[in-house]
């Protein structure tokens, strides 16, 4: 599959970060930033849906977009060169199939490489990841909406999750999911799903994971309020420390509390819980 990433160049940091959450609302799957350079890839073929929004987008944020179209490459020797596994405090290791399996008793979850989101190096991965291993999610049910690669469902079901359905909206993440659930052993216990939120409707969970963005969560917050179990918890990432307030007033709205909040690298984490 041909990519096309769009360069940037951008001021700081904070200018980075800001520009990725936005274009993370198209259908862009990977995001780099170096030497004041942000780079964002989106399959070719999907950048002509959404070109004219994301050059919109651009002229309004004062900034200048350079596209350049990647030809299909190996991306398992890209990802050889170029990603090292992630470690999550000991705890888990999530890696690509050449990596070396991680040590006895630290749990792992293998992530084949392709460019869907979620191999754990960005740091709403890691967080998220982090909170499924602390959340106490064995015998439970679960939906890890946004699933991307599936990272989360998989480390949901390897801490125990009875069932855990896996939605995402992009056809290219639900094939890359089917993959790596298949891949990791947990194909009785995650359902990988293609759709949006109304793929939960009459559904009941116990927790549920969503990393995906400020705007689609505060949207889709009384659907996943609705598909809470009373006490459930709802763990989310995705979006920037200056939008926190907006998030937890849209569970608030729907009855949740928050009951923790972390930041990594700019980027926030939050848990809410459903009230009883
Ligand atoms: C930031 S990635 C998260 C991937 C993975 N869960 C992780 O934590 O690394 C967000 C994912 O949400 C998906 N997505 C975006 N909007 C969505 C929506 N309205 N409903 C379901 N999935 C959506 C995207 O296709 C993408 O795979």
């Amino acid at each position: 599959m041909d990519y096309t990433v769009l360069h940037i160049a951008v001021s700081d940091d904070e200018q980075a970060e800001i520009l990725t959450a936005e274009l993370a609302d198209f259908p862009f799957e990977s995001f780099e930033t170096e030497d004041g350079l942000l780079k964002a890839y989106i399959p070719a073929v999907r950048l002509s849906g959404c070109k004219t929004d994301v050059d919109a987008l651009l002229a309004r944020r004062g900034v200048e977009g350079r596209y350049a179209v990647i030809p299909t490459q190996n991306w398992n020797a890209s990802w050889e060169s170029d990603f090292p596994p992630v470690d999550v405090e000991g705890r888990l290791r999530i890696r690509a199939p050449f990596h070396d399996p991680a040590p006895a008793g630290e749990m792992e979850a293998v992530v084949l490489p392709r460019m869907s989101f979620g191999t754990g190096h960005h740091a709403t991965t890691w967080l998220m990841s982090r909170a499924v291993l602390g959340l106490g999610v064995a015998g439970r049910t679960g939906l890890d909406m946004g699933s991307g690669t599936g990272v989360l469902a998989i480390v949901a079901a390897k801490c125990g999750a009875a069932h855990v359905d896996a939605v995402d909206i992009d056809d290219w993440a639900d094939e890359n999911c089917r993959e790596n659930v298949a891949a990791n052993g947990v194909a009785d216990r995650v359902e990988p799903m293609l759709g949006d939120v109304g793929r939960i409707a009459g559904r009941r969970y116990d927790f549920i994971l969503a990393n995906i963005n400020r705007n689609v969560l505060v949207a889709d917050m009384p659907a996943y309020a609705a598909a809470l179990v009373p006490g459930g918890d709802l763990v989310m990432s995705g979006f920037l420390e200056a939008d926190t307030a907006a998030v937890t007033q849209a569970a608030a709205e729907q009855g949740m509390e928050t009951v923790a909040a972390e930041i990594r690298e700019g980027w926030m984490m939050i848990r809410v819980k459903k009230k009883k």
